[in-house]
């Protein structure tokens, strides 16, 4: 399995976006990728904002078509593209780590976020947009975002977004092969190894306030479980849980 060559703009509102109109418009083969320079309009997770300066960071979208996948298993779609990323990153710099549900960390710091979109056809899901904005050569960021930080941060270096997005790419669609092959192991267990936060008792906030607790288990939905200090068990879906750095 290979994917089309990227479509590179120089500016465009968001990747997501103009992806999306693209497949209205005409058919787009799976995979197809669309990469741009600079986003007028980049849009994080909760109507969130996506700051990244012109020129300097990688800012890209593909789509495919999982109809074999139920909206309920919807979370393996996050863990394509989370590991994908993971195994990039983690090739320049040690530390990179995903941060439940697909976040991606170095340390405790945001090096990349991810917008996925998907159309459901009853229940599964006909289309999945998949937008990911890694920092790479920014080295001042102007917003309030709470902990950003870039490669170039990082390591000192600076890097070429057009090569990097060609690495996501291939494991994007290594990963995502497997998925279509519903062998979902290997990206579970990957999954639970490069997890943020993995090993012992760290402060979380829901509904009802903050407590301790440790990361007991994933399960194959997304729902994370954690288990608090007094050994009970806790599960939650996307969002109704918050780290506490
Ligand atoms: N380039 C960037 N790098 C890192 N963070 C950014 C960048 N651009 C925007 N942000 C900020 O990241 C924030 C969203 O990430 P964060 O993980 O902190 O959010 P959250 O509200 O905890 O949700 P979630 O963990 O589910 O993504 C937004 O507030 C956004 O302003
Ligand atoms: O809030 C987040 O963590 C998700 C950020 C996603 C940003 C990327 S940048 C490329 C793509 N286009 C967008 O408008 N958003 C995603």
């Amino acid at each position: 399995m290979t994917y089309p060559e990227p479509i590179v703009l120089a500016e465009t509102t968001s990747t997501n976006t103009y992806l999306a109109a693209l497949c209205q418009k005409e058919a787009c083969a799976e995979l197809t990728t669309v990469y741009s320079s600079f986003q007028s309009a980049g849009r994080g997770q909760r109507g969130n904002s996506w700051e990244s300066e012109a020129g300097k960071n990688l800012l890209f979208s593909f789509v495919v078509y999982p109809e074999f996948l139920e909206a309920h298993r919807q979370f393996y779609l996050s863990q394509v593209t989370a590991l994908a990323l993971h195994d990039v990153l983690s090739s320049y710099t040690e530390g990179i780590s995903i941060k439940w549900p697909n976040d991606i960390y170095w340390k405790d710091k945001k090096i990349c976020g991810t917008l996925i979109e998907n159309d459901l056809t009853g229940i599964h899901i006909s289309r999945s947009i998949s937008g990911t904005g890694v920092n790479l050569n920014q080295e001042r960021f102007l917003s309030d975002a709470p902990n950003p930080v870039s490669l170039c941060q990082i390591t000192g270096n600076q890097y070429n977004p057009r090569e990097i997005l060609e690495q996501i790419m291939e494991k994007v669609t290594e990963y995502y092969q497997l998925l279509k092959e519903n062998r979902t192991e290997v990206q579970e267990t990957r999954y639970k190894e490069a997890l943020y936060r993995k090993e012992g008792l760290h402060l979380f906030r829901d509904k009802d306030g903050d407590f301790r607790a440790r990361i007991a288990d994933i399960e194959p939905n997304g729902r994370l479980i954690l288990e608090d200090e007094d050994g009970q068990t806790r599960g939650y879906l996307f969002k109704e849980v918050e780290y506490i750095l």
